[in-house]
């Protein structure tokens, strides 16, 4: 499908899940002005009817963008998912119809990282649980069970950026630091990679998960594995609810064997703050419940809107692809003075050689060619001169392996 380039007020950004007003203020930037703002995650249908008229989405981890969802969304030209996790998209779904998804790997990490530090610390002292008692009149003072976290073993799950970084702060207020990924990574400071799931469960006194939701980590910590925990050990998951089996903890923490927990993802989270959280774990004093925050800070918030929103812009500007999830990563010059051709294709032989073939054939001249590609996808970006890019655009969207093809002026 061949697309002609927009006026930038015909373009329509559609924003969703509370969206820090920065990104808007960096849309408006770039000059963009016809956005939409939501302050909640739509439900489907309605989701469909907003997206059908819109060329870019925001979303945070709420929306899910299923293959229902981009089949109504026809003029969509890339998402940018607010946060660090994508896995509420499909990603197939949108690679297969040549929608670009960005997201923002790093701006929210710092925020995750402590918030588990400062739990750990507050679950170490049973301040959870002493704090719920204060709340109903009762004074719970004393020291059992309540630890320093000085010398106390944390065992990281997932050391990605921000196990790296937690596992840093750990160090720096004196905890020995163990991690399980699935890669071998490069230990920082002092941390040691263990290769065995089960044996760090069994060594570490604060459990935290770190990993991306994917078929491997769900249920990852499941009765079996909650079962290998030291007894008075800690659990906590800010990564995505589908990795921990929140009956198995609860059955867990019924026993006695964990001192506590901190949970913030769960299977099944609320659409908007207007709706009832309902968990098994309610009823437990020594567990923290929070709404799925540890990216939420005022920090995080807006350098997530201004990052992923100034990635739109860049796309729509210019085609650029860098960070994005599932094309090919090209950082573009400018093309002023020329038009771009943006075609993408499914990475099979003989696509290249056709278009190729297209500007041999026509006589267009090239004055810049960009080629990137991944498994699934080739993205060639082709500046020619004005006067030649209709015919170019419609000769390459003819082109067999053609995904989508578009014109920037
Ligand atoms: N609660 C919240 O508000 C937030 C939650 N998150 C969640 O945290 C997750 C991690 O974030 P980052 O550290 O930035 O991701 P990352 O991609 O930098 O790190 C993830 C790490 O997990 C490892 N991993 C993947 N599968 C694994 C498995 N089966 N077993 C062991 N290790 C495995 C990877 O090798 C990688 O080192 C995100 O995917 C997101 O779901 C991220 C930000 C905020
Ligand atoms: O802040 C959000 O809405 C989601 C944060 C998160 O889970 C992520 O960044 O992956």
């Amino acid at each position: 499908m061949a697309r002609q380039s927009l006026p930038k007020e015909k373009i329509k950004f559609l924003l969703l899940e509370g969206i820090h007003p920065s990104a808007v203020e960096a849309l408006q930037r770039a000059g963009y002005e016809n956005i939409e703002v939501h302050a909640k995650a739509l439900p489907t249908e309605e989701l469909k009817a907003a997206i059908a008229g819109a060329h870019f989405v925001g979303i945070r981890s709420r929306t899910q963008l299923t293959e229902e969802v981009f089949a109504a969304a026809r003029k969509l030209v890339a998402v940018g998912c607010f946060c660090i996790g994508t896995n509420q998209v499909n990603l197939e779904a949108a690679t297969k119809r040549g929608i670009a998804v960005f997201n923002a790997p790093f701006s929210n990490t710092r925020s995750v990282a402590e918030l588990v530090i400062a739990e750990a610390i507050l679950l170490l002292r049973g301040v959870a649980e002493k704090n719920a008692a204060a709340h109903r009149g009762e004074w719970q003072k004393s020291a059992t069970g309540a630890f320093e976290i000085r010398g106390k073993k944390l065992g990281i799950i997932g050391y990605g950026n921000i196990g790296v970084q937690l596992g840093i702060i750990a160090e720096s207020l004196g905890m020995q630091v163990q991690f399980y990924d699935v890669v071998n990574k490069l230990p920082l400071g002092n941390a040691r990679q263990v290769h065995s799931l089960g044996q760090l469960l069994a060594s570490s006194d604060v459990v935290t998960l770190h990993v991306p939701e994917t078929a491997a980590t769900q249920d990852m910590i499941g009765a079996q594995e909650l079962e290998l925990m030291r007894e008075g050990g800690i659990l906590i998951n800010a990564s995505r609810g589908t990795v921990v089996d929140i009956d198995a903890l609860a059955a867990r923490l019924e026993s006695g064997h964990l001192a506590g927990a901190a949970i913030d993802v769960f299977p099944v989270e609320p659409r908007s703050n207007d709706d009832e959280f309902v968990s098994p774990l309610r009823r437990f004093d020594n567990v923290f419940l929070t709404p799925h925050i540890g990216g939420s800070t005022v920090e995080a918030q807006e350098n997530i809107g201004m990052e992923v929103a100034e990635k739109l812009a860049k796309y729509s500007d210019n085609g650029t692809t860098t960070s994005s999830v599932n094309f090919p990563e090209v950082a573009l010059p400018e093309h002023a003075g020329c038009h771009r051709l943006l075609h993408i294709h499914h990475n099979i032989p003989g696509v290249m050689s056709a278009i190729n073939s297209v500007f041999s054939e026509t006589g267009v001249n090239v004055s810049a060619q960009f080629l990137q590609t991944n498994e699934a996808v080739g993205y060639v970006v082709i500046d020619v001169d004005a006067e030649y890019s209709d015919i170019a655009l419609a000769r390459l969207a003819a082109v067999e392996g053609t995904i989508r093809s578009r014109v920037l002026f």
